[in-house]
């Protein structure tokens, strides 16, 4: 069975192994074993603590195979971003330059430098080993937050945003950067985009060019993959515009990459769950598959399994309940999977 749960300490090491397999551009997920023991740190330190309203938590989740103790997939939940530090976006615009005395009116896309996003909650860090891709586990690692996000609103912003991954070669080339940041950085493209994804990214205000950028300045290539996701992305991009995310001309300042969003209410995994009462039941048999969700922080756990759902209360097997942590009667909340 595939468990999705909080990290704790003992997932380290192969949390570092999965980062290994990354590739170039996703920076919430470090190479770096030491800074992987801080973010896995803070994530512990922010399920225990007690949260008003959404501040510098982030939660690290792993989706667990309980039949090999493996860890095989990652995803994260950042309470609120930008404010220890500023959360960099391009808007892209629209300029018109127009002379009516020579009949010219040209409109032309611009990219401006801002932090619009400050105080979203946003969703991040979704990576699945490549041996387990295709299957629809990695649904499971993308839809087990946002049961976590509707059973503890208080802990995130209205506003939920996804920055995907841009696109970059099978060498880890970067047509956007290498037209643009290459311009001011002097560096690669990897190392640039793992210095924003560290502590701290204050290099970013020193090295960006300040004024709005002409897109049409930029090299045919760059201008092409402008709001274009990495080809490992687009399953996860896939699975967001499913759950209402949407697209409003926001991209990454490094490689382009779309920046989507959506309200916590339109999210279709929220919008269908059901709060439910367990009913451990060793015989059920159904076809149709939930997603179901415990209601606790530290001990939250998500699973995808087969149930049935009579009113109010769904019949699971005990070795699903027993996943979840859940007995008899224990409240819990399920989302039918299409
Ligand atoms: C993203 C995941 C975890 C998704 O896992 P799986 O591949 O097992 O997903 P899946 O359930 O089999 O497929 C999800 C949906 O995508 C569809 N799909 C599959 N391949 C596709 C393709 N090439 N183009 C478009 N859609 C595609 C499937 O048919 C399915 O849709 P149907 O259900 O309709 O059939 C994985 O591919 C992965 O680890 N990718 C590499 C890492 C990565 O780029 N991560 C995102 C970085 S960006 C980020 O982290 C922020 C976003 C976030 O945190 O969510």
């Amino acid at each position: 069975m595939m468990l999705f749960r909080p990290v704790t300490q003992d997932d380290a090491d192969q949390i570092a192994a999965l980062a290994q397999q990354t590739g170039t551009g996703l920076t919430t997920l470090p190479k770096d074993p030491e800074k992987l023991k801080h973010k896995i740190a803070l994530s512990i330190e922010s399920f225990a603590a007690t949260v008003e309203y959404p501040g510098k938590e982030y939660y690290l989740f792993v989706l667990e195979d309980t039949t090999t103790g493996k860890v095989v997939g990652t995803s994260g939940l950042a309470a609120a971003v930008g404010l220890e530090q500023p959360f960099y976006t391009y808007k892209v615009g629209t300029t018109v330059h127009a002379s009516p005395r020579l009949g010219i009116h040209k409109t032309i896309p611009t990219l401006i430098l801002g932090h619009d996003y400050t105080g979203t909650t946003e969703i991040c860090t979704l990576f699945l080993s490549p041996n387990h891709r295709g299957g629809g586990t990695g649904k499971l690692l993308s839809k087990g937050r946002f049961l976590f996000l509707k059973n503890h609103p208080k802990r995130f912003a209205n506003k939920i945003i996804a920055e995907m991954r841009g696109y970059s070669d099978e060498n880890g080339v970067s047509p956007f950067w290498e037209s643009l940041g290459r311009h001011f950085f002097d560096m690669d493209f990897d190392d640039a985009d793992t210095k924003s994804g560290e502590d701290s990214n204050e290099f970013i205000a020193e090295l960006m060019p300040k004024y709005p950028i002409y897109v049409p300045m930029l090299s045919e290539e760059a201008q092409a993959t402008l709001g274009k996701v990495h080809p490992d992305t687009e399953p996860a991009l896939k699975l967001l515009k499913k759950e209402g995310f949407r697209y409003t001309g926001y991209v990454d300042i490094f490689d382009a990459g779309p920046t989507i969003e959506v309200r916590q209410e339109n999210i279709d995994t929220i919008k269908r769950s059901i709060d439910v009462n367990v009913v451990i039941n060793s015989s059920v048999d159904s076809t149709q598959r939930f997603l179901i969700a415990n209601r606790k922080v530290e001990d939250y756990r998500c699973v995808l399994a087969n149930a049935q759902l009579i009113d109010n209360r769904i019949e699971i097997t005990a070795e699903i309940a027993n996943a979840l942590g859940l007995k008899n009667d224990d409240q819990a909340i399920v989302t039918p999977m299409s």
